[in-house]
């Protein structure tokens, strides 16, 4: 594993903040601009991340009805990023219109779909969400539905990578959020792996914050998380 397969996320609220945190770990090479930052910063953050020619994760997790959700995917491709989120959970005529309007683009951002929030558990699922389904089964429907609508990867926890790894195949992206290093809090997060644990069943990029960026030293704590990775 590289540490060109780690995406940081950038969850802080304002420019100013982003940018002190980019300039201070510049090994890092790919950032993930969530909803804290897009709706406090603006746009103007990713001019900011591509101006230090770095990679793009927009996570702006779209859900909404077909129409609304190609249009947010339309204009969100105007910022050439190269990652975008969608919720799975949107249906297949979203994912399908999303998907076909990415198509004809010069520098479209692959699509991944969210299968299902890492934060969530089986408990919840079963008696919040009503889903009848197991985690893995659910989030296996989820990224086949994706999957056939032509969306290009899937967001899913480290738990679930082996399984979709199998039934999606070797060219489907996945991404995990949900990692968390052993020296490290697991937070709000329910399914989670080490880093290392998720690349090896599977995943193409892992996710991770609060680990580096919650770190009074984020510094050394990118440092740790590169001396585990090359274990
Ligand atoms: O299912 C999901 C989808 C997205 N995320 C995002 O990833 C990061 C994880 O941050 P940590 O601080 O490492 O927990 C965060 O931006 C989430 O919005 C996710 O966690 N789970």
């Amino acid at each position: 594993m590289t540490p060109d397969q780690v995406i940081v996320a950038l969850d802080v609220p304002d420019l100013p903040k982003a940018i002190a945190l980019v300039d201070r770990l510049p090994g890092v090479n790919f950032w993930k601009v969530g909803l804290e930052l897009f709706v406090g910063a603006g746009p103007g953050v990713l001019a900011e991340l591509k101006d230090r020619g770095k990679r793009i994760f927009l996570d702006l997790k779209f859900h909404d009805i077909p129409n609304t959700v190609l249009g947010a995917c339309l204009s969100a491709s105007r910022y050439e990023v190269d990652l975008l989120t969608l919720h799975a959970t949107a249906g297949s005529q979203a994912l399908t219109l999303a998907a076909q309007a990415m198509a004809p683009l010069e520098h479209p951002p692959k699509l991944l779909a969210i299968t299902l929030l890492t934060s969530i558990g089986d408990r919840q699922l079963r008696e919040e969400l009503q889903q009848p389904l197991a985690v893995e089964d659910y989030v296996s429907a989820m990224a086949q539905l994706a999957q056939n609508a032509g969306i290009d990867g899937a967001v899913c926890s480290p738990q679930e990578v082996a399984k979709l790894r199998q039934i999606c195949g070797p060219d489907f992206l996945l991404v995990t959020p949900g990692v968390r290093p052993l020296w490290s809090a697991q937070g709000d997060q329910q399914r989670v792996t080490t880093p290392s644990q998720a690349i090896a069943a599977g995943a193409n990029y892992v996710v991770i914050g609060r680990p580096i960026t919650a770190d009074p030293n984020p510094e050394a704590a990118w440092e740790r998380l590169c001396q585990d990775l090359a274990v």
